[in-house]
C-alpha cells in the first residue's frame, strides 16, 4: 500500500482531484470540464467554471425538479383527461439510463422510499428493440402516464426513435394537444427539446461540464427518482454523494476510500494483469450496480492513447462485470476460484431492506446471504491446500480437482444499510475510484470516441436498407459477409408492423 501511495503523488493525483474540483477543462479532447461533483454540492459550496459559481445553477434546476414533481405526485398536474400521472417512462439509453435504473432498483425495496413510492410506477425505456417498447408500455394507459426523454445530446439514434413512438402513442390516443402535458425533457440542448415538440418550459436543463455516465445526480437522474419517491429522499442520496465527495477532495490518501479503491483497482488490473473485475454485491437491491458501474468504468479508462494521444503500453481499464451474491455463486464463481483470477468487489450490508426470520432457523435470511458475503473473500484468499484435503480423507485422484489455490485478490465493502443516502455514498466512491484509475493510468476518463464509429456504420446501413426498401437491388458496399448477411435479412423480413395513429 505505500509504494501504491508513492504512486498516487508521483502521478499527481492530488492535483488532479484538486483541477477536477476547480472546474478545469480535464476533459481535453473534448475541451469540457469534469464536474459532476457540483451537482451533489450544497447550497452554500462555491464550485467555480470559468469563473461562474455553478452551484446556484444547479440548486435552481433542483427547485424547479421539486416543484414539478410535488406537482405531479399531488395530482396537481393532470394529464389531457384530467387524470393524475400516476405512471412515468423514462426514455433514455446508456448514462441516461443506466445510472437512473440502478438508482431506482436500489430504492424500490428501501422501505421510507417505497412508502413515498405507493402505488406510482417507474419505467426505462432504453432499447430500440421494440420488444422493449411493448414491455414497456404493456398495461399502461396513455392518459396516467408521464413520458420523461432523457438525452443529454438530443440526438441518440435510439432514444430520438423511441421517444417518436411513444409520442404517436400518445398522440394516437389523446391527440396532439396532449404531448404538452404528458412529455417532458432532460437534455443538455434545449433547442432540439423545442424542435421534438417538447415545451422547453417542461425542460430540465444540465450542462456540458456533466459526463452522460455521470449524470445521475443532475436532472437525468434527479426528475425520475423525484417523481418516484419524492424530492426528500432524492435529496439524502445527494447528500450521500456529496460527503463520498468530500472525502475524495479533502481525506488524506490512506484513509480516502475512492484513492485506495483506485490504487488497488489499477494494481489488479495493470500491475498484476487480471483483465476483469467483479462487482459481487450480497444485497438484491443492488442488482443494478454492476450494469451500471460498468459503463462508468469502461467507456471511462477503456482507452489505448494516453490524454497526450501516445500509445499505451500497458493494459488500461479492466472488463467489469457483476451479479448479485448468492446468484452469481450458482452461476460464474467456478471460474473465479479455480479458473482465471478475477479479482472482486464484495459488498454487504449490515442490515436488511427487509428483515426474514424463520422461527427454528439458527440465523436469519438476511444472515444467511451475509454468511456467504464473508466466505466468499477467505475462500478467495486462502484457497485449499492438497494437504488439507488429504487431511480431510479426500482421494488422491480427486485432490487436484477440489485444490484452491487461493492468493486471489478481493475486497469487502460494507456498508451500514441500503438506504437513499448509502447509495449516493457508493455512487460517488465508484466514479471518484474510476476517476484515480484513469489520473494513474494517464488516460483521459471523461471522452468516448471508441462509441463513434459503430455509430457512423450502422448510419451507413440503415440508408442502404432505406435505399434497396425503396429502390430495389442488392447491397454491395459492405465486406463479404455483412453483404451476405444483409442482403438475407432484406430478403427474408417480413413484418406485422403496429402503428400507433
Ligand atoms: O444522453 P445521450 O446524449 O442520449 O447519450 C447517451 C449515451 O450515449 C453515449 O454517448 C455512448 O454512445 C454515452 O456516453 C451516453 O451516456
Amino acid at each position: 500500500m505505500s509504494l501504491l501511495l508513492n504512486l498516487a503523488k508521483e502521478a499527481e493525483v492530488e492535483e488532479k482531484i484538486r483541477q477536477m474540483f476547480a472546474g478545469e477543462h480535464i476533459n481535453q479532447t473534448e475541451n469540457r470540464a469534469v464536474l459532476h461533483v457540483a451537482l451533489r454540492a450544497p447550497k452554500d459550496e462555491v464550485i467555480t467554471f470559468d469563473g461562474k459559481n455553478v452551484v446556484p445553477d444547479v440548486h435552481q434546476v433542483l427547485e424547479k425538479i421539486k416543484v414539478f414533481s410535488d406537482k405531479v405526485r399531488s395530482g396537481e398536474w393532470v394529464g389531457a383527461t384530467g387524470k393524475p400521472l400516476t405512471d412515468v417512462v423514462c426514455i433514455g439509453i446508456g448514462g441516461s439510463f443506466l445510472g437512473p435504473l440502478f438508482v431506482h432498483t436500489a430504492l424500490q425495496t428501501e422501505p421510507k422510499s417505497a412508502e413515498a413510492a405507493g402505488n406510482r410506477q417507474l419505467r426505462f425505456l432504453s432499447n430500440v428493440d421494440p420488444v422493449d417498447i411493448s414491455l414497456n408500455l404493456d398495461g399502461l394507459q396513455p392518459e396516467t402516464t408521464l413520458v420523461v426523454v432523457v438525452s443529454k445530446t438530443f440526438t441518440t439514434a435510439e432514444t430520438m426513435l423511441n421517444a417518436r413512438t411513444v409520442r404517436s402513442w400518445i398522440i394516437s390516443s389523446l391527440g396532439e394537444s396532449a404531448v404538452a402535458k404528458h412529455m417532458v425533457a432532460v437534455s443538455t440542448n434545449l433547442k432540439l427539446v423545442g424542435e421534438f415538440g417538447i415545451n422547453t418550459d417542461n425542460a430540465f436543463g444540465f450542462w456540458d461540464w456533466v459526463g452522460g455516465r455521470y449524470s445521475v445526480c443532475s436532472a437525468v437522474g434527479v426528475l425520475p427518482l423525484a417523481l418516484q419517491y419524492g424530492f426528500e429522499n432524492v435529496s439524502q442520496f445527494l447528500q450521500g454523494a456529496w460527503d463520498m465527495d468530500t472525502c475524495f477532495r479533502d481525506a488524506p490518501f490512506d484513509e480516502n476510500i475512492p484513492v485506495l479503491l483506485g490504487l488497488i483497482t489499477t494494481w489488479n488490473a495493470t500491475f498484476l494483469g487480471f483483465s476483469s473485475r467483479a462487482i459481487l454485491p450480497y444485497c438484491q437491491a443492488l442488482s443494478k450496480l454492476a450494469p451500471h458501474i460498468q459503463q462508468v468504468s469502461m467507456e471511462s479508462n477503456g482507452k489505448g492513447v494516453t490524454i497526450e494521444g501516445l500509445p499505451i503500453p500497458y493494459p488500461t481499464g479492466q472488463i467489469d462485470f457483476g451479479e448479485p451474491g448468492t446468484n452469481g455463486q450458482h452461476s460464474f464463481y467456478q471460474l473465479i476460484h479455480q479458473g482465471r483470477v478475477v479479482p472482486c468487489d464484495f459488498i454487504g450490508v449490515i442490515k436488511s431492506q427487509h428483515p426474514v426470520y424463520l422461527k427454528g432457523e439458527m440465523v436469519s435470511n438476511h444472515d444467511e446471504l451475509m454468511c456467504n458475503f464473508f466466505a466468499q473473500a477467505d475462500a478467495l484468499a486462502n484457497g485449499k491446500t492438497r494437504e488439507e484435503l488429504l487431511t480431510e480423507g479426500v482421494s488422491e485422484a480427486l485432490v487436484p480437482h477440489k485444490t484452491f489455490t487461493g492468493n486471489r485478490p478481493s475486497s469487502s465493502i460494507l456498508l451500514p444499510a441500503l438506504t437513499p443516502y448509502t447509495v449516493g455514498q457508493l455512487l460517488s466512491m465508484y466514479e471518484h475510484q474510476v476517476a484515480v484509475q484513469g489520473f494513474i493510468l494517464g488516460v483521459n476518463s471523461f471522452d468516448q470516441w471508441g462509441v463513434e464509429l459503430g455509430k457512423v456504420l450502422a448510419l451507413k446501413v440503415r440508408k442502404q436498407v432505406s435505399k434497396s426498401r425503396t429502390e430495389g437491388g442488392k447491397v454491395t458496399d459492405f465486406n463479404y459477409s455483412t453483404n451476405y448477411l444483409l442482403n438475407r435479412y432484406l430478403q427474408e423480413k417480413e413484418e406485422n408492423t403496429e402503428t400507433f395513429g
